[in-house]
């Protein structure tokens, strides 16, 4: 591409030395430069791009995009600009030619719920035959292939390329989890959203934003980037049970789908009953009224599937069709997942729930099958939020046995965790356990025959984060290999 004609969608401040004729690539990252490269140098927390620019340039780059001159060697020109990660949106996004705008793009955002209802609109689409890629915590699913992502919402520049890359490989259309960092980083630069979810809004990562109302602010960005061209056909999907909805559809004026199960919404889901491993209710919708029966389990999951109907119906897929698949999906991975334990004496779910909010949620959407005790293994994440620490353990507390353990402790030290947790605690029955596996061991021990445990704050994951390596880890797998010897070996 002709260097001038990408730098065109910046406001430059000043270029140093002689632009290149043709570039072949941005990169954002100096150990991935490829010869005749464009890099943008980034400011981290804890690391500098623009400390890394001289690297860039002896890998490939022939323009740095920095916010300051630099004191370059070679054969580079210099772009200067305000602030370099707008500039990357903007870059990246031209560069890919905007591939976000013939495409449906759907970007879902909230503090709960974001893998659930970005899954189960894939899940719908794909059964009706429409291709759609999806980007989020679990990573970038295209046409059924899942490719590993770092965060939620990916880097500017990585964003956009997969954005071109669905939009190559034919995919009609994409889903996209949104967070409030990707938001206040500007990661979502120059994506055309179509359609805007927004979920829930409850207590997590004031470590980034400091207070709720910061916190509420960045995801509100969600809907006022859908812009003000009238002409184009966008849709905002908001809950009508949370609060901030209100000031949501403040922000567009697009078209605006409530649903909920408390307040008065065009999608309402009344009469929910949970039993047999099933959840039962019936869908009020602007075309009637229709019972729902499916696998997914849990108020919240009816309210993941409201969402999903919503934005599918907004969009013109017909209410008898999308019902039909939201039947088929047999869970989201790692969301309330039971786990088969054959003939073992025990129920064990997988859950991904990590803020108090979705801890109470997770414990309620497991109680219709309690027969017992519920056991309920929580841990927090190391090096981050630690304000809704004590919360949690008070929402684990709604159930009879805790564990307080970790999850990623990263590099604090378990006890630091563990008597934050401990704070929430409102009863005695529970253990603190820092190591995670010996964590899932315990709850095996205390489980007696009819006892249902959850282990939650993993869900999809493989792995436990310690200091900055990654070590392999399944709470259901140890769990197995542990009623197996417990309850097996007693039986014989
Ligand atoms: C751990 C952490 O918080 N890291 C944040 C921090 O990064 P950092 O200080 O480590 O710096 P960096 O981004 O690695 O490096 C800065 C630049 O130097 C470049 N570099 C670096 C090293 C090198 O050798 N060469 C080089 O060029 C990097 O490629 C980058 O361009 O500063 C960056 C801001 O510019 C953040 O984007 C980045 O967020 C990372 C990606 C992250 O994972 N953040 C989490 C908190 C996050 O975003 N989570 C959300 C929410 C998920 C949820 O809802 O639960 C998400 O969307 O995932
Ligand atoms: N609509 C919801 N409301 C409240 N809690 C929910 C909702 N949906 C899911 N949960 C709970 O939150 C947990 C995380 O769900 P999910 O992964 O879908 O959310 P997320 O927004 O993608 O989370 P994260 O940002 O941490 O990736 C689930 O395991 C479940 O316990």
């Amino acid at each position: 591409m002709q260097a001038t004609e990408l730098l065109q969608c910046l406001p430059i401040k000043k270029v140093i030395g002689q632009l290149p004729e043709n570039i072949k690539d941005i990169a954002i990252d100096s150990r991935g430069v490829q010869p005749k490269s464009v890099f943008v140098c980034i400011k981290g927390y804890t690391v500098d791009g623009h400390d890394y620019a001289q690297k860039a340039v002896e890998n490939g780059a022939i323009i740095i995009v920095a916010d300051h001159e630099l004191d370059l060697e070679g054969d580079v020109a210099q772009v200067i600009v305000n602030n370099t990660s707008r500039a990357l949106g903007l870059l990246a996004a031209k560069f890919f030619d905007y591939p976000s705008k013939d495409m449906t793009m759907f970007g879902v955002t909230g503090t709960n719920g974001k893998t659930s209802v970005t899954s189960i609109i894939r899940d719908i689409l794909h059964g009706l035959g429409i291709k759609t890629a999806l980007s989020g915590t679990i990573g970038f699913n295209l046409n059924g292939v899942m490719y590993e992502s770092a965060n939620t919402t990916s880097d500017a520049l990585s964003t956009q390329q997969m954005i071109f890359r669905a939009a190559a490989e034919g995919c009609q259309g994409m889903i996209m989890e949104v967070s409030s960092h990707g938001l206040v980083e500007g990661r979502l630069a120059g994506v055309d959203f179509d359609v805007a979810i927004f979920t829930n809004l409850t207590h997590d990562h004031l470590d980034f934003h400091g207070t709720m109302e910061n916190y509420g602010n960045a995801k509100g960005m969600l809907f006022s980037q859908l812009g003000q061209d009238l002409e184009k056909d966008k849709d905002a999907v908001l809950n009508a049970d949370d609060p901030w909805s209100e000031r949501y559809q403040e922000l567009t004026p697009y078209p605006i789908w409530t649903y909920g199960i408390k307040n008065d919404a065009i999608f309402k889901g009344v009469n929910c009953q949970y039993h047999n491993h099933m959840t039962y209710f019936d869908m009020e919708t602007p075309e009637g009224t229709f019972p729902i029966k499916m696998h997914l389990l849990g108020e919240f999951n009816i309210y993941n599937v409201l969402a999903a109907t919503a934005a599918l119906y907004a969009r013109g897929y017909a209410l008898e069709d999308i019902i039909e698949q939201v039947e088929a999906i047999e869970s989201v991975k790692g969301r309330m997942q039971g786990i088969p334990t054959g003939d073992l004496p025990i129920s064990i779910f997988v859950d991904y729930a990590h803020t108090p909010d979705a801890i109470e949620k997770a414990i309620s959407a497991a109680m219709p099958y309690k027969k017992n005790k519920m056991i309920f293994v929580i841990g927090t994440g190391g090096n981050r939020d630690k304000s809704k620490r004590p919360d949690m353990a008070k929402m684990a507390s709604l159930s009879d046995y805790v564990i307080l353990t970790t999850d990623d402790p990263r590099y604090e030290e378990y006890d630091s965790i563990l008597a934050d947790l401990e704070k929430g605690m409102t009863h005695d029955h529970y253990a603190c356990i820092g190591d995670r596996a010996e964590a899932v061991k315990k709850a095996v021990e205390v489980a007696e025959a009819g006892d249902l445990i959850i282990f939650a704050g993993k869900g999809h994951e493989d792995y436990q984060i310690i200091e900055n390596t990654k070590y392999p880890h399944s709470d259901a797998e140890i769990a197995l290999e542990a009623a197996r010897e417990k309850f097996q070996s007693s039986t014989k």
